[in-house]
């Protein structure tokens, strides 16, 4: 039972350290915090409904834990394989068309959340 909880404890450690790893040294990452702040700005000058805070922030968390992944997508590719092969850059393709699925629903979202506002 130890053994399990220090394991976990590992875990949890192994992915806070990612968690600062993306936040330090992917641009993709720290851009989309940028613009996932000035949405937390525009919440707060809005004064938003907290079923739209809900909301906002699920967007948020969506397209920076897909963004994520398909940072871990294009490390793996550059590691296992980098030099050109089109194989490698339709992996690449479909983990980057992810990213778009999440920031169209995001988009959708705030349409939805501030249209009314800007209406
Ligand atoms: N080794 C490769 N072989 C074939 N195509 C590649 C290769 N590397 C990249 N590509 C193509 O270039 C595109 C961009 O790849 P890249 O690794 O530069 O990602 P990126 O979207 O610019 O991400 P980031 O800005 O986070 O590095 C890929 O989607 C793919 O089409």
């Amino acid at each position: 039972m130890s053994g399990f909880i220090i394991g976990r404890i590992k875990s949890i450690k192994y992915a806070i350290k990612g968690f600062f790893l993306l936040l330090t040294t992917e641009n993709a990452i720290i851009s989309q915090v940028f613009i996932g702040l000035i949405f937390t700005g525009l919440g707060i000058y809005f004064d938003l409904s907290r079923v739209d805070w809900a909301l906002q922030f699920l967007a948020i968390g969506l397209v920076l834990s897909i963004e994520s992944l398909n940072t871990a997508v294009e490390k793996i590719c550059d590691f296992i394989h980098p030099e050109y092969h089109t194989k490698i850059g339709f992996i690449k393709d479909v983990a980057s068309g992810a990213v778009t699925f999440a920031a169209l629903t995001a988009f959708a979202i705030a349409i939805l959340i501030y249209g009314p506002y800007l209406a």
